[in-house]
């Protein structure tokens, strides 16, 4: 069975973790549950959306990778990526530009990345508020680093990611139907 990965990547809100979800109902493609120690958003659930971590018991996973974003660590492990791959043979992954990039370069067979985008910048603030997430996670957020270097797409995934623009859902939906079916031939 030849292994293939999807990973998701791109700006805060612009539908990394919807894409995720809709590609797990539409086309059955699991999704690798990652590590986080930061807080549980109200709708989200331990060891589905995230295995929520105390910095001590991340250090503990055995980690394909991790970064720093927005002030939290964020990581994914080789146990994770198995238990998805044991499901199905294309799996799906949503992490930042910095681990989009690590993941090319560590699985370069297996790897393709796409990158979501939005036409106008505000629309991600409009969809993090439509999300609940709090005033305060929101202007910490869109005031990080990482927020800013991951509007773009950037130079080192340049020629190697396929840039969608998610701003209307159902011209996404088409897109995504090609994109799944030409990663499946
Ligand atoms: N095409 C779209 N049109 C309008 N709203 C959308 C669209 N795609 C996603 N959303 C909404 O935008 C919000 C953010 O989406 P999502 O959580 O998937 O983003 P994300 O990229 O995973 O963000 P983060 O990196 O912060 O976790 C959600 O409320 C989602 O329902
Ligand atoms: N490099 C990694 N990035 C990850 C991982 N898990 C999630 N993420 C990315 O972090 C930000 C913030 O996520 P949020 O759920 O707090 O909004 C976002 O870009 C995710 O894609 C990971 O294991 N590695």
């Amino acid at each position: 069975m030849t292994k293939q990965l999807l990973v998701i990547t791109g700006a805060t809100g612009s539908g990394k973790t919807t894409v995720s979800h809709y590609l797990k109902e539409a086309f059955q493609i699991p999704q690798v549950v990652t590590h986080t120690t930061r807080p549980r958003r109200h709708n989200e659930v331990d060891g589905v959306d995230y295995y929520f971590e105390t910095p001590d018991t991340l250090a503990q996973k055995h980690l394909v990778e991790s970064v720093s974003y927005s002030g939290y660590q964020y990581g994914s492990s080789h146990e994770a990526l198995d238990l998805a791959w044991q499901k199905a043979q294309l799996i799906s992954l949503v992490v930042d530009t910095k681990g989009a990039q690590t993941y090319l370069e560590t699985f370069p067979e297996e790897a393709s990345v796409l990158f979501l985008t939005v036409s106008e910048t505000d629309a991600l603030i409009t969809r993090l508020e439509k999300r609940k997430d709090s005033p305060e996670a929101i202007q910490k957020r869109i005031q990080s680093a990482e927020f800013k270097r991951d509007l773009m797409l950037p130079s080192h995934l340049n020629q190697r990611a396929t840039v969608l623009v998610n701003d209307d859902w159902e011209t996404t939906k088409q897109a995504l139907a090609t994109l799944i079916a030409t990663l499946k031939n």
